[in-house]
């Protein structure tokens, strides 16, 4: 381990354990040992609602000795998955100053480049996201808020494969409550069972003794109502499908579900957890998760409305010209069907079809911008009324980056996202869901869907071949889409049963996503080709959708699996400052440790692989933020 070696240019991050085994004898790096003074009603102090609900009240700058520059930052983590969507979980109060234990509490800028580190499939522990939680503000009736950066280091909105993994770790690590007590008595509703002062049900855990399912008496729990896919030969051969409805009236539901209110910026995710075994050591734990209504979105509230205009009339005009030339029109067989060639054409280069100009559409399915980052308007339906003036209401993801984590949803305007949408049901006109984009020489027919986060939904009639790497990255930067979009190609096999295969924003192309597969069942639906409740099919396994008719709220039921947990040692002595997106070669050698296992290693041995990782602050355009400290 070479610490001295630094420069100042770059930050450097080591990874020095992740062993599935390795119980640390040190309290101070146990996550649940930090919690146990908290108080969080002591703090009157929305702005700063994280440093006050850590045990130590010391403040993390004022002592010189514990300059970032100077101490590394350890952080206990946990990785684990829901159907192959896989996540990096840590708790807030688990970054910490490896000297002397002292809670440090990163940034978002700085949180987002650890998540395009640790995210890293090759240098870091590999995942889809980063997952961090954190305490609700204390002005939001939630019980935690979960934090959700993208393996390019973006910010997400929304995961439902996110709240049931982190409901594990909840869970699993007993995390307390951070909801107000007056919030929490007078709504016993709000959480089921919390009946005996505690918010977990289940059993005490041994935090030595990492969770593992070796109990035989839990796979029966899992395999209930055994189902075989006609067609595919994916998961349905490999594992059961299973229903989470046929799991909630199973014998071993001896233990009360457990109910979590978690804060994404898309709103309050209501997580039910099925019951665990008694040992609660299940390594997997089922969960359904209300994730409200779907909704659609006015294209003025995501684009400049005059601007948009103008470009709108430019586009129509140039699509005039080129109509009369050589640009195909849509018809009625070619968007509907979405049958066009599996292979794509020369003319549907990435670039030919990034330089196209939005085509003209009523709606998109992006969060407005200025309600997804809006830290300062109560009022959301002034929005749009806001997005020409100057009056900084419509923060943009740049400004948002450069504001303290303790700001994040503080703005009731991130709550109420039904403001300036509309709700999808089946009362939706076509023109609410069906969108045409223009594919090189071609036009998809999609269905354009928020479940808090933006979803671009194709229906195809064979998933398996369709080249999934080149439509996924341009259709989720189309200019029509100025957050980018999730983007899911489906296959309808029946009514109840769908496949789907996902290419997600920020991510790429990932074995599942819950609110892909939840916008996949609206865009069935919608269409007249899916029940209200089915399965989906994703390449990691099997969700359960459902889209109830009475409320038009949609749940998503799937699994949440432990695979390691470790700890990852921060060198904060390389801080990049400029355009440099290289790997910096700074560090040498294995941190404390030795060795170079990652994974699923045993045995004590660990470290980094040599060098360092540098990391680069980008936003969701790719440009660079600067001056994170
Ligand atoms: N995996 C998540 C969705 C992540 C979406 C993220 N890629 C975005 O930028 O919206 C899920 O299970 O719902």
């Amino acid at each position: 381990m070479d610490q001295n070696q630094s420069t100042t240019s770059n930050i450097n991050f080591r990874l020095i354990n992740s062993n599935l085994n390795n119980n640390n004898n040190n309290n101070n790096s146990n996550i649940n040992n930090n919690n146990n003074n908290n108080n969080i009603n002591n703090n009157n102090n929305n702005d700063l609602n994280i440093n006050n609900t850590t045990t130590n009240s010391q403040n993390n700058s004022s002592n010189s000795n514990n300059n970032i520059t100077q101490h590394p930052l350890l952080i206990k983590f946990c990785k684990m998955h829901g159907c192959c969507n896989d996540f990096v979980i840590f708790h807030i109060d688990n970054v910490r100053f490896e000297n002397d234990n002292r809670i440090y509490h990163p940034s978002i800028p700085l949180l987002q480049s650890i998540a395009q580190n640790v995210c890293h499939r090759s240098t870091g522990i590999g995942a889809d996201q980063l997952l961090v939680l954190t305490p609700p503000p204390l002005n939001i009736d939630a019980d935690y808020q979960m934090l959700i950066f993208n393996a390019d280091g973006s910010v997400a909105e929304n995961c439902a494969n996110g709240v049931t993994c982190i409901s594990k770790f909840i869970i699993d690590y007993q995390i307390p409550l951070y909801r107000n007590n007056s919030m929490s008595n007078n709504n016993s509703s709000s959480n089921i069972n919390n009946s005996n002062n505690t918010n977990i049900n289940n059993p005490p855990v041994d935090n030595n003794n990492f969770p593992v399912n070796n109990n035989p008496e839990l796979k029966p729990f899992f395999i209930k109502q055994q189902h075989q896919s006609p067609n595919q030969p994916h998961h349905s051969q490999q594992q059961p499908i299973k229903s989470i409805n046929s799991l909630l009236d199973s014998p071993y539901s001896t233990f009360q579900p457990t109910q979590f209110k978690i804060l994404t910026i898309a709103g309050i995710q209501h997580c039910l957890t099925l019951p665990q075994h008694q040992q609660n050591n299940a390594k997997t734990l089922w969960s359904k998760v209300d994730m409200g209504n779907p909704l659609v979105f006015s294209i003025y509230d995501t684009i400049n409305t005059q601007q948009y205009h103008q470009q709108e009339n430019e586009t129509l005009a140039a699509i005039a010209a080129a109509t009369q030339a050589t640009t195909p029109t849509p018809t009625s067989s070619s968007v509907s069907s979405n049958s066009f060639s599996q292979s794509p054409s020369q003319s549907d280069t990435p670039s030919s079809i990034m330089s196209l100009s939005p085509p003209t559409i009523s709606s998109i399915p992006t969060i407005p911008t200025s309600s997804r980052l809006n830290l300062n308007n109560n009022n959301s339906n002034s929005n749009m009324d806001n997005s020409n003036s100057n009056n900084n209401n419509n923060t943009t993801i740049d400004q948002f980056q450069h504001f303290p984590i303790f700001k994040l949803n503080q703005a009731a305007g991130t709550m109420d996202r039904m403001a300036s949408s509309r709700v999808l049901t089946t009362e939706s006109s076509i023109e609410d869901y069906s969108k045409t984009i223009q594919f090189g020489t071609h036009f998809i027919n999609s269905t354009l869907v928020s479940l808090g986060n933006p979803h671009c939904v194709l229906h195809l009639e064979n998933v398996e071949e369709f080249p999934l790497e080149h439509y996924g990255k341009v259709i989720e930067s189309h200019p029509i889409f100025p957050q980018k979009t999730n983007v899911e190609f489906v296959e309808v096999k029946s009514m109840d049963l769908v496949r789907v295969r996902v290419w997600q924003r920020g991510c790429g192309i990932t074995s599942s996503c819950g609110t892909g597969a939840a916008a996949a069942l609206v865009s069935g639906v919608l269409r007249g080709v899916n029940s209200r409740r089915a399965l989906i099919e994703m390449d990691g396994g099997i969700l359960e959708a459902e889209w109830r008719e009475d409320n038009n709220q949609i749940f998503i039921s799937g699994p949440a699996t432990t695979v390691f947990e470790g700890t990852i040692r921060l060198y904060f002595d390389e801080l990049e400052n400029d355009d440099n997106s290289s790997f910096t070669s700074s560090g040498s050698g294995g941190s404390s440790g030795g060795g170079s296992s990652f994974g699923f290693s045993s045995g004590g041995g660990s470290g980094s692989s040599g060098n360092g990782w540098s990391c680069c602050m980008r936003n969701r355009h790719n440009s660079h933020t600067s001056s994170v400290f």
